[in-house]
């Protein structure tokens, strides 16, 4: 019988505490456990600290994780809570991810300060976002809007929008809900035309590959759906470009016998993309987000990827 405390590491941003809290939740719900079996451990990490710069610059995703995989390969945390659109798509040897939670609304958030739709915005007007995603969707729906790079936590880009620095700023819908902010978006975009990133929406559980009683305990609260989608998305990036200097978007949908995705790549200006579909069977989510990334390739002229540089 465990009495020793499960030690949950996680970032400790407003957003990631209240994502450690929703799994620690749900891990006492479905296992009958009273709080104090759980710690939560909430670490800085590098991508925390730097906020001047576009993550793409300084070395990516790896930077928000790499404190948390370190305590977990040294044993002092028991699994990590991450967003799993933070994720690389390659992760250090003996980590894995174990379990998702369900997804929350994956679609992206306008928050306009001078227009409510990114359409109405004034010519010319000035859009904060650090992904490149979002700046490609943005260029090619609205070439003459000025997209400048803007990071930080959630709450710090809210104040710059309120303080007049920019038009308006694009988050992710899943984030203000669990922030209890969704009230401030102004426009939610349709993934149709404005898809998201791989994983958006879905909180990740990160442990050590063989650790059985932690699989054990985690395997009550994944869901299956999400699981499926996630891996099928993740495999389409994978195949593409895992870090995030690449816009790269994918969204799956599973209902537990089938998936089905779709995916676009885009030039950073925006000028040029390409979209793909896919569907199959839900176990093979993987397989059909890799043969997705396979075709997109294929798909886009020679000079595509390589004008990226
Ligand atoms: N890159 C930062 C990040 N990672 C996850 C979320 C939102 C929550 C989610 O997608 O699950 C955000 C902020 C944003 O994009 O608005």
């Amino acid at each position: 019988m465990q009495t020793k405390p499960f030690r949950i590491g996680t970032r400790g941003s407003r957003l990631a505490l209240a994502q450690a809290h929703e799994t620690r939740d749900r891990l006492m719900l479905a296992h009958g456990l009273p709080e104090e079996m759980f710690e939560i451990v909430p670490l800085s990490t590098a991508g925390d600290r730097i906020t001047d710069r576009a993550l793409s610059e300084i070395g990516g995703k790896g930077l928000f994780t790499q404190e948390l995989e370190d305590q977990l390969l040294a044993g002092t945390l028991d699994f990590a809570v991450h967003s799993a659109k933070d994720m690389a798509t390659r992760l250090p040897d003996g980590l894995f991810l174990s379990a998702f939670l369900p997804r929350e609304d994956a679609r992206d958030a306008f928050i306009g300060g001078t227009a409510p739709t990114l359409l109405a915005l004034p010519e010319g007007a000035t859009v904060g976002s650090a992904s490149l995603r979002r700046q490609a969707l943005i260029r090619r729906l609205r070439p003459d809007i000025n997209v400048i790079v803007y990071r930080g936590l959630v709450e710090t880009r809210l104040r710059k929008l309120a303080e007049g620095q920019v038009d308006g700023t694009l988050l992710a819908l899943a984030g203000l809900k669990r922030l209890n902010l969704e009230g401030v978006a102004t426009e939610i975009l349709d993934p149709t035309y404005f898809p998201p990133a791989p994983a958006q929406g879905a909180i990740a559980v990160e442990s050590r590959i063989g650790d059985t009683r932690i699989d054990a305990l985690l395997s009550a609260i994944d869901d299956q759906k999400t699981h499926e989608a996630v891996t099928c998305e993740r495999a389409f990036l994978d195949t593409l470009d895992g870090s995030c200097r690449t816009p790269i978007a994918g969204y799956a949908i599973s209902d537990g016998e089938q998936i089905s995705f779709s995916g676009m790549i885009l030039t950073p200006d925006g000028t040029q993309h390409h979209r793909v579909f896919a569907e199959g069977r839900a176990a093979d989510a993987q397989a059909i987000g890799a043969r997705a990334g396979e075709d997109i390739r294929a798909d886009a002229a020679p000079g595509f990827f390589s004008s990226w540089s």
